[in-house]
């Protein structure tokens, strides 16, 4: 969840890049956009039959197309001329866009995109003859959401310094001058930064900055390898003057060490779970993870609220809980919830948010490897999760062989949604609700929900 929407696999056995990839191929000749591929390219056929993905062509478009990369099946290349636009067709809000390794859907209007993502939805269900019912669309600001981001530094062998996003299939930075996806407080860091970056007296030493905004305070990690005295003074002024929190992750390996390095150190950023409810205001520390857009998570909350149909003292079991997003909320409203979670530090920042909260005595919070089901889910009334990437086919597994009556998933990727929806309704569970959630608005990454129930046998 951490990157800019899904990236594509690169597949280096068969392939073969053009020696010069923008020169023209008359021999492509123009080609019409079909359709868009669920990375966000348009998808034609040129004149032997071959497949074409090509980036930022819209369904419809007439395009004469330059191929930079040749594969046994099919072909990618890239726009050089359009000789007949779609109407969705809009000019792109960022500079970067198409290079930096982030966006992929600038060049669409953003309707276009959120059907684009239901269709992605239906299309990954459909692989396991799975039909979507009437899904609804998440949806809040289309630019300037995004509340946290990790930017990479490098420096060059010329002693250049590059701060921002890893190019698309590389591993080299792509230097961002701007990125109007990113919470404009986020946004504005990005110069200041850079130019600090500047003054340091070993900016190699700095891995990479994430940045986190919470609804009151905006929070600068630094990860490096090893301290630097003088540049950790240089930080500190830094944040000061930007009205900053500050830590460092120091040390090699999985486990660095974290520091705050500010003078503030008692405080962190929250955000509230559902919009205008300060009691449920959830702490996040460096490293946690914060879904990436305040607006629709807000959204995001409210529908899992919603579907879980909450009585009192319901028992709620919640699986790949974080920090309490999901957990919090269910408790306020009289759920008594079992929340599971791998990382300690965000079990115990739960078990904090809850007690600040007023809602310990309803979570128990619990730290536990989700690679297998915990006992006992079968005793409770509903099962909620929001697994990585991966999915969560082991838990849906079980969850098939006798699992509770309703089970409501969240789910950033769509294909082992699907996967693991297909094993829900093997083992007898019914697809009843389904809602897309535009988490990352210009990218083609989608988030999805669905509610299970369990057919009477
Ligand atoms: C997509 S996040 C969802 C967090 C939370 N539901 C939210 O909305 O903020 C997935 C969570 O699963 C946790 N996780 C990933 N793999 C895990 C595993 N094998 N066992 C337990 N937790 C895991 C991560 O630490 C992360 O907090």
């Amino acid at each position: 969840m951490a990157m800019l929407g899904q990236r594509r696999q690169q597949r280096p056995a068969t392939r073969k890049r053009l020696e010069s990839p923008g020169a023209k191929r008359d021999d492509e000749g123009s080609v019409v956009i079909e359709r868009l591929a669920h990375d966000g390219r348009g998808v034609a056929h040129n004149l032997e039959g071959k497949i074409l993905f090509i980036e930022q062509a819209l369904p419809g478009e007439e395009v004469e197309v330059a191929v930079h990369t040749q594969h046994g099946r099919y072909d990618e290349g890239h726009v050089r001329r359009i000789l007949k636009a779609s109407d969705e067709r809009v000019t792109p809000g960022c500079a970067h866009f198409g290079r930096c390794g982030g966006c992929d859907l600038q060049h669409l209007a953003i309707e276009g995109q959120r059907r684009h993502k239901q269709q992605v939805l239906r299309e990954h269900l459909a692989r396991h003859d799975i039909t979507l019912p009437d899904s609804l669309s998440l949806e809040a600001e289309a630019w300037g959401y995004r509340r946290r981001a990790r930017l990479g530094v490098r420096v060059g062998s010329d002693d250049r310094i590059h701060m921002g996003y890893r190019i698309r299939g590389q591993d080299r930075l792509f230097n961002i001058e701007q990125c109007p996806i990113l919470d404009p407080r986020l946004e504005a860091l990005l110069q200041p930064l850079r130019a600090l970056l500047e003054t340091l007296e070993v900016p190699r030493r700095v891995g990479h900055i994430e940045l986190v905004a919470g609804d009151d305070h905006v929070m600068i990690t630094l990860r490096q390898l090893r301290r630097v005295p003088g540049d950790l003074a240089r930080w500190q002024q830094f944040a000061r003057e930007q009205d900053l929190l500050l830590s460092l992750l120091c040390g090699e390996g999985e486990k660095p060490v974290a520091e705050r390095l500010d003078d503030k150190p008692d405080i962190w950023p929250h955000y509230r779970a559902l919009p205008g409810d300060d009691a449920l205001s959830i702490q996040v520390q460096s490293g946690d993870f914060l879904q990436a857009n305040a607006g629709v998570n807000h959204q995001l909350v409210a529908q899992v609220l919603d579907w879980a149909e909450v009585h009192q003292d319901m028992p709620v079991v919640d699986l790949f809980a974080g920090v309490g997003n999901f957990s919090l909320t269910l408790a306020a409203a009289g759920a008594q919830v079992i929340a599971y979670e791998g990382r300690e530090s965000m079990v115990q920042r739960l078990r904090d948010n809850a007690e600040s909260a007023g809602v310990s005595a309803r979570i128990e919070a619990r730290c536990t490897d989700l690679a297998s089901a915990p006992p006992g889910l079968e005793t409770a009334s509903l099962v909620v999760l929001d697994p990585p990437r991966a999915g969560a086919q082991g838990i849906c597994q079980a969850l098939a062989e006798s699992g509770p009556s309703r089970v409501l998933y969240v789910s950033c990727e769509p294909a082992t949604l699907a996967r693991d929806v297909h094993l829900l309704v093997s083992g007898g569970y019914r697809l009843v609700r389904a809602a897309v959630a535009d988490m990352f608005p210009q990218t083609a990454h989608l988030e999805s929900l669905v509610l299970l129930e369990r057919q009477p046998k």
